[in-house]
């Protein structure tokens, strides 16, 4: 493929003007860019948005060829069957939009999917959230979408992980806003998976008072009650009423970013 082109291009004779890049996307630092037209392993899907969306380089657009259920799901909006914590982390910072669908019989050999195009255009101006807890907070949230987020809340395993962050953040008086460096490292293949299991959120649960955890609780299910979030369900809600309700559980002390990674 690299071979074909660099003959194509040297043919019309623009080889200076053309520089390939032979890595991994998902690895490989990009240099500044300004558009992206690409058809992509449809596998990357996921990580490599976020890497464009949520990286440090300020582009344009980006024209991508997915697989089109991926396409709809990243095209859902709340309520939508379909919408999942990808597209909510991927329009709290992009607008997408739907360009064309694409079968699997205009390709040879014919693949198993059919493809969708779709346009990727980061906004303007951010929302004014740090992006590490909002990352943090959507994965609490859409660990398992169609729960109410009151039942989210009160699961054991989630409070003590979100005492654990709330404690060290707080430890740390205040969260940095990161809208324009980006955050490294996050990867979306945890996208709409509970989380099982873990131990150190394990033996933490046997240092912290019962006591102490209940007052926690009632502090979150207060806050979700008080805002009426407590029966909603997160695949419901827009990203205002998300961000809305990442800043009163802030505001209450509650934090989702685990400071320790930063
Ligand atoms: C859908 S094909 C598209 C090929 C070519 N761009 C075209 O339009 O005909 C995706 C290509 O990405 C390559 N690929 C797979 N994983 C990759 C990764 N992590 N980084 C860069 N390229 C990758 C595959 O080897 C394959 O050649």
């Amino acid at each position: 493929m690299v071979d074909a082109l660099r003959k194509r291009v040297a043919d019309r004779g623009s080889e200076d003007r053309l520089t390939v890049i032979q890595k991994d996307a998902l690895k490989t630092e990009f240099p500044p860019f300004d558009i992206v037209v690409a058809n992509i392993p449809y596998q990357i899907s996921s990580p490599l948005i976020i890497k464009l969306v949520y990286g440090k380089i300020q582009f344009r657009s980006a024209t991508l060829l997915l697989q089109k259920e991926f396409a709809r799901r990243l095209l859902a909006n709340p309520g939508d069957s379909e919408y999942n914590r990808l597209a909510v982390n991927v329009k709290l910072v992009a607008d997408v939009e739907f360009a064309m669908d694409v079968s699997k019989r205009d390709f040879l050999p014919v693949p198993k999917v059919d493809s969708s195009v779709v346009i990727i255009r980061p906004k303007t101006e951010l929302p004014k959230v740090n992006l590490a807890e909002w990352w943090a907070f959507t994965r609490t949230c859409f660990g398992k979408k169609n729960k109410t987020l009151g039942a989210t809340f009160k699961q054991k395993r989630k409070l003590m992980e979100i005492f654990k962050t709330s404690t060290l953040a707080g430890l740390k008086k205040d969260v940095a806003i990161t809208n324009n460096d980006g955050i490294s490292g996050v990867s979306v293949e945890d996208d709409d998976i509970d989380e099982e299991g873990n131990s150190e959120e394990e033996s933490l649960s046997s240092s912290v008072p019962e006591g102490e955890m209940n007052l926690f609780k009632e502090k979150i299910v207060g806050v979700l009650r008080a805002e009426g979030f407590e029966d909603k369900r997160p695949s419901k809600l827009s990203n205002d009423e998300l961000l809305h309700l990442l800043a009163v559980l802030n505001h209450a002390g509650v934090y989702f970013h685990n400071q320790a990674e930063s």
